[in-house]
């Protein structure tokens, strides 16, 4: 599912109403009506307080929909106008007035007001502000949204959490309204997803508002949201009459004394996501522990004992993963390095494979065309430099991507896999995989899934899907604190499985499939 900007998302409304030939009011009527629906159906006429806290923009026309819809239909409200400027929407004044028209009058808020008070079984739907934000909100809007987010109310927030910039950081964290749920237009929001942002919404889902599928499917979006369905597209069967051959050999090399445990996990990381051959190449002493541990590898070790020297090996891999677990000694440098300048072999590199190339710049251009890099955010900071936010981080990430032809697999809560001027947003995994070993196992995935003869960045992209899908299935069993890496490899099958389930046929939400 593609994400736009607000410019595109402002294009789409334009060109919605055009060719449907309904006025930007009525569309705002089809959205509200939505809201209320979604409310209608929960509540079922239930007398909890509603307070309805609209700003004077199109956001706030939503709110004030919805508002007579609410009344229409006996609920107990009671309407603010956010009243932070003078220049109202024009289908803000005409919703105004129709609800004037059924007898509500809202309170209009401003800097010498004082707040309602609100308890805490009551609901707050916030309609301050939407995809229009585009500076920081006056002190006494942040101290509103500050009452509201103190009342501990549950607070349902239209479009957006207000507060949040669509394409920008936030330069004051007081100043957003923190969400319990959200329900948004047509397409759901990159700050949505963004670790800086994400945390200000709890649930989120898409309500449909009939924008023209056509014109959204051919608008070429920055980013996009990838849930089952995206994922399916890129899977590759597997043939009836294939053998090992069929599906490459994945090549790991990494370890070091006391750090064999990383290879193993990469290892067979590679092996579940269906490499038909996996090879580790490790120091001596990481020998007995991978063959025991992992039978269905072969393993070849380097000369030394406790770290790699020298990265030499007869075989012809189809694809080869480094770094796990490879430490930063200045022999192992030397290798990397030496390696890097002869090797012509697609590469998935990660862990201290990054640390060695952040302190080598120079290494950058040794790498193959989409080598696939997988930073977590401190060994991205190491790669492309600090950022000022998120949205920063991103564009440096692009560039970094564009200059090197690199694939960079930005982990985290929502892993972002970038590549030139696409970023790919994950929606599966959870905070359980914040453990030792769960990235080397994706370092596996990946690599194993490049053997297979997916390309680099889908190999990526469908990688960071199944390995945080194989985690979800887990915690659904162990929890969050008792995952771990293993747990994570234990499902792998299972969320290949999943992918050939059929979901429920619903609305997108921030929990079900997309
Ligand atoms: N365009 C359309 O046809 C539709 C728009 N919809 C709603 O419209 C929203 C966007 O509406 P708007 O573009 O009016 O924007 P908002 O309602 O988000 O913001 C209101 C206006 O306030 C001004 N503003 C921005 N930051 C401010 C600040 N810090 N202090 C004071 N004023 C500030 C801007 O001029 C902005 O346009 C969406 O989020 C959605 O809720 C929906 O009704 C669906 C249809
Ligand atoms: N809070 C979280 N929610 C979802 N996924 C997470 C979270 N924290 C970590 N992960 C995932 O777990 C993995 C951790 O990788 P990494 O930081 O390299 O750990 P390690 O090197 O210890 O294995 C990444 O795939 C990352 O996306
Ligand atoms: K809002």
């Amino acid at each position: 599912m593609k994400i736009f900007n607000a410019k595109q998302i402002y294009e789409a409304d334009k060109f919605t109403i055009d060719k449907q030939q309904i006025t930007s009011e009525q569309l705002m009527e089809r959205a509200a009506i939505q809201i209320f629906n979604w409310m209608h159906s929960r509540m079922q006429g239930a007398q909890a307080k509603i307070h309805l806290f609209c700003g004077i923009g199109n956001n706030g026309g939503d709110g004030l929909v919805l508002a007579r819809h609410l009344q229409d239909h006996d609920y107990n409200i009671e309407v603010f106008v956010v009243n932070y400027s003078e220049h109202r929407s024009k289908d803000f004044l005409i919703n105004l007035d129709r609800l004037k028209e059924k007898g509500v009058w809202p309170n209009f808020l401003n800097e010498q007001s004082d707040f309602p008070a609100i308890g805490k079984d009551d609901i707050v739907v916030d309609a301050i502000f939407g995809i229009g934000l585009n500076r920081v909100p006056d002190e006494w809007v942040i101290r509103l949204m500050h009452h509201l987010n103190n009342s501990k109310a549950f607070i349902l927030s239209i479009d957006m959490p207000s507060g949040l910039f669509m394409e920008a950081g936030l330069p004051n964290t007081e100043g957003v309204i923190k969400a319990n749920y959200v329900l948004t237009f047509q397409v759901p929001k990159l700050v949505f997803f963004l670790p800086e942002t994400g945390k200000y919404i709890d649930h989120w889902e898409i309500l449909d508002i009939g924008l023209d599928k056509e014109f959204l499917f051919t608008l070429k979006s920055q980013f996009e949201l990838i849930g089952k369905n995206e994922v399916l597209s890129m899977y590759v069967p597997r043939e009836k009459y294939s053998h090992k051959g069929s599906y490459g050999h994945s090549l790991i090399i990494g370890g070091s004394y006391g750090k064999i445990g990383a290879v193993v996990l990469a290892a067979k990381g590679s092996m579940l996501a269906g490499s038909g051959l996996v090879t580790a190449f490790v120091p001596r002493c990481g020998y007995l522990p991978l063959q025991t541990a992992l039978p269905e590898a072969m393993v070849i070790t380097d000369n030394e004992e406790l770290e790699i020297s020298e990265i030499n090996f007869s075989m012809l891999p189809s694809v080869i993963g480094i770094g796990v677990g490879i430490g930063t000694t200045a022999t192992t440098i030397k290798a990397f390095s030496e390696f890097l300048k002869r090797n012509r072999l697609p590469l998935v590199i990660d862990a201290d494979g990054l640390n060695i190339l952040s302190t080598n710049q120079d290494l950058f251009k040794e790498m193959p065309p989409q080598t696939v890099l997988t930073p977590h955010p401190k060994e991205l900071e190491r790669l492309i430099g600090k950022w000022a936010d998120d949205f920063d981080k991103l564009k440096k990430a692009k560039e970094f991507s564009e200059k090197y032809d690199c694939i960079l697999v930005i982990k985290g809560a929502n892993t972002i896999t970038v590549y030139k001027d696409m970023g790919y947003v994950n929606t599966t995994g959870n905070p359980g995989m914040a453990t030792g070993g769960s990235g080397d196992v994706l370092t596996g995935v990946i690599t194993g899934l490049i053997a297979q003869g997916y390309s680099a960045l889908n190999a990526s992209i469908f990688g960071v899907y199944i390995h945080g899908k194989a985690a979800d299935i887990a915690v659904e069993k162990c929890g969050f604190q008792a995952l771990i890496a293993s747990g994570i490899l234990d499902n792998i099958g299972k969320a290949y499985l999943d992918l050939f389930q059929v979901s429920e046929p619903d609305v997108a939400t921030g929990e079900s499939e997309l």
